[in-house]
C-alpha cells in the first residue's frame, strides 16, 4: 500500500508510504487521503488528523513525475490537479485541527499538503518549498491560496513562492511557516504538542476551527483554490515545464 491510516487513541495518522519515490503522490496516495477524511467525518471520536511521510528522509516529494509527466494538455492536467485539490480542501476545512509531521523533505506539492494542515510540526534538519516554479509551474493544489491564508508576512509569503527553493528548518520557523521544530521522535514530538490540546473537550477545538471556516466561505477560499488550480494547468502545457521534468527523470536514470 502506498499509504497507511491508523486510529490511535482519537488521533488519525495518514503515513505516505513511498519511499522509494520520497513519498511521491500518485493516484494511490490522494484516493487514501480521500479515505481518511471520510473515516474523521464518519467518526466522532477522531479528533486530531496527522499527516506524516514514512522513513527519515522526504515527508512528501510532491506529484509522482513519473506518472504525472504523462500529462500534457492544460485539461488532462486540470484533471489531476483539481481532484488532489478538491480532498487538500476538504483537509483544509475538517472540522478537527490537522497537523502535518514533517519527518523530511516537503516540496512541491508535499508542501502545499503541510500547508493546507492547520499546524506543522518540522524536524530540524530537513528542508521544505515550493519547487514549483523550477519546473515551470506554480503551485497547483491549493498551497498558495492556503500559504497566504496562514498569517506569514505578506513578503515572506511571496517570496517562499516566488524563491521556489527549498528554506532550512530554522528560517521555516523564522518566517513562521513551521508552527515548530523538534528532534529526535517525530512520534514524541507529536505527544508533546497535542499534550494540552486532548485535555480540552473536541467542541472546543471544532468551535475554533468553525470560526476560520466561516471566514474561508465568507471569502470565497474554494473558488480561489480553483483558480491557483487553473492557472497550474495552463502552465502545465508550456516546453518550459515539459523540459524540465525530462530533465529530472533523466537525471534519476
Ligand atoms: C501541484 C504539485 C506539483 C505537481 O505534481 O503538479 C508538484 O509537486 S511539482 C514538484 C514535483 N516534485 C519535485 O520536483 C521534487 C523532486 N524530488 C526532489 O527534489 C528530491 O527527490 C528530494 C529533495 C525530494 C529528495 O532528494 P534525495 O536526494 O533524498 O532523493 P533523490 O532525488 O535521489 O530521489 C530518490 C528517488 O525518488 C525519486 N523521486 C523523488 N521525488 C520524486 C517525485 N516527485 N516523483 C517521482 N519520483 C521521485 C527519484 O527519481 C529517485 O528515484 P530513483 O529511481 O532512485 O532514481
Amino acid at each position: 500500500m502506498a499509504y497507511q491510516i491508523e486510529n490511535n487513541d482519537g488521533i488519525l495518522i495518514f503515513t505516505i508510504d513511498r519511499q522509494d519515490k520520497r513519498n511521491a503522490v500518485n493516484d494511490e496516495v490522494m484516493e487514501g487521503l480521500k479515505e481518511a477524511i471520510t473515516y474523521i467525518k464518519d467518526h466522532q471520536d477522531v479528533r486530531f488528523l496527522v499527516v506524516t511521510g514514512s522513513g527519515e528522509k522526504a515527508f512528501c516529494s510532491g506529484g509522482d513525475l513519473s506518472e504525472f509527466h504523462l500529462l500534457h494538455t492544460e485539461d488532462e492536467a486540470f484533471s489531476m490537479l483539481s481532484k488532489m485539490g478538491h480532498i487538500l480542501y476538504d483537509l483544509a476545512t475538517l472540522r478537527v485541527p490537522t497537523i502535518a509531521l514533517v519527518n523530511g523533505a516537503a516540496v512541491g506539492g508535499g508542501c502545499e499538503i503541510a500547508t493546507a494542515c492547520d499546524f506543522r510540526l518540522v524536524a530540524s534538519d530537513v528542508q521544505c518549498g515550493f519547487i514549483q516554479g523550477t519546473l515551470s509551474i506554480t503551485s497547483g493544489w491549493g498551497g498558495g491560496t492556503y500559504l497566504f491564508e496562514r498569517g506569514l508576512r505578506h513578503d515572506h509569503a511571496l517570496k517562499m513562492l516566488i524563491d521556489a527553493k527549498s528554506y532550512d528548518a530554522n528560517l521555516l520557523y523564522e518566517i513562521g511557516w513551521a508552527t515548530d521544530l523538534f528532534e529526535g521522535s517525530k512520534e514524541q514530538a507529536l505527544e508533546k504538542f497535542i499534550a494540552n490540546m486532548r485535555g480540552i473537550h473536541p467542541s472546543v477545538h471544532q468551535a475554533y476551527k468553525e470560526i476560520q471556516l466561516r471566514k474561508w466561505k465568507e471569502k470565497n477560499m474554494y473558488e480561489r483554490v480553483m483558480e491557483e488550480i487553473r492557472l497550474c494547468a495552463k502552465l502545465w502545457e508550456s516546453d518550459a515545464h515539459n523540459e524540465a521534468v525530462q530533465r529530472f527523470l533523466n537525471k534519476s536514470k
